[in-house]
């Protein structure tokens, strides 16, 4: 008899601190830009998924926002939904940055998790900022923290190493079928990629203003042809939730809304690779963030 090996399959997610590198990681893993990434905490919102086929494994990646103390009803919904991702995962990666001492966030994160039922791997995250030495007193004060089923060092900026822990992390998942066709990179609706680039786009250069005031909300893509090509025409509302946070995001004679519209159509035409029209109206929605209704709307 050969030896045979198992074909695997399941979820995966990265949890950890804000800012602890977790989209930056699902993205090097994916390869392609599926969510969203910034050096300013919790900006991730929507539940992400990636899928990386291998020739024996199917490893689907959901990105999901950090825990924070809840303020908003956003804030709580959000909670739920990032406890809800984790008691679904196979695997769990908990992210510690390797510049940075381990804390009582990780360890409060590192024990909720240790109550579910999914296999963790700790994930020193962020290498290239730190001395062989230093690496070396953090992957000890790590492994120290819980009996994690592995630990791994990477960093995603560099690549270093990202490929050992897909590997460490494939062979974790449970003995399974195939759960997605092939070629497939991500299940969630293109819309919500959509919006997330619009969302990046008008944060750009005001997040110290308006860190958590800006949904964006597709209303309808059209496919048109236009001088014997086609484009994707795309309506898009932002929501901000003050008179004042709209002036800031249209800008000085419209000039940051420009900037938006073309950062936003650029972006969005690397992940369509179609030529894209982009139509943008920025709406005032009084406290989104509080309303049910309105969150609900707005897709939370
Ligand atoms: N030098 C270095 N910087 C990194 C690495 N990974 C992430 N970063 C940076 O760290 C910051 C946070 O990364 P994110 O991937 O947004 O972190 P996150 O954990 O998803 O953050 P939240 O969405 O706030 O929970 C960004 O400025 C990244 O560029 C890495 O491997 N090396």
């Amino acid at each position: 008899m050969t030896d045979h090996v198992p074909y695997r399959a399941g979820f995966a997610c990265f949890v950890g601190r804000p800012n602890a590198g977790k989209s930056t990681l699902t993205n090097a893993i994916i390869g392609s830009k599926i969510a969203i990434t910034s050096n300013r905490p919790q900006t991730t919102r929507h539940v992400v998924r990636g899928i990386l086929h291998r020739p024996d494994s199917q490893l689907i990646l959901v990105d999901t926002p950090g825990l924070h103390k809840p303020r908003t009803l956003l804030g709580q919904r959000l909670n739920d939904l990032v406890r809800a991702t984790w008691s679904e995962t196979d695997v769990v990666g908990l992210c510690i940055p390797a510049d940075e001492k381990v804390g009582p966030g990780d360890r409060m994160i590192s024990k909720e998790i240790s109550e579910l039922k999914g296999k963790v791997v700790a994930v020193v995250t962020k290498i290239d900022l730190v001395s062989k030495g230093d690496l070396a007193k953090q992957l000890m004060a790590v492994s120290e923290m819980a009996p994690f089923a592995d630990v791994v060092p990477c960093s995603a900026m560099t690549g270093e190493n990202v490929d050992t822990l897909v590997g460490v992390v494939s062979d974790l998942l449970p003995e399974s079928p195939q759960l997605y066709p092939d070629h497939m990179i991500t299940d969630e609706p293109e819309r919500v990629m959509i919006a997330e680039l619009i969302r990046e786009a008008a944060l750009e250069g005001v997040r110290d203003e308006l860190p958590h005031s800006i949904a964006v909300v597709i209303e309808e893509i059209l496919e048109e042809e236009s001088e014997g090509a086609t484009r994707q025409h795309i309506y898009a509302d932002i929501y901000v939730e003050r008179p004042s946070q709209k002036a800031i995001v249209i800008g000085k004679g419209g000039a940051r809304m420009k900037q938006v519209g073309t950062q936003a159509r650029r972006e969005i035409g690397k992940l369509l690779d179609s030529r894209i029209y982009l139509d943008l109206h920025v709406r005032v929605a009084k406290d989104w963030q509080r309303n049910p209704k309105l969150l609900q709307r707005l897709g939370f």
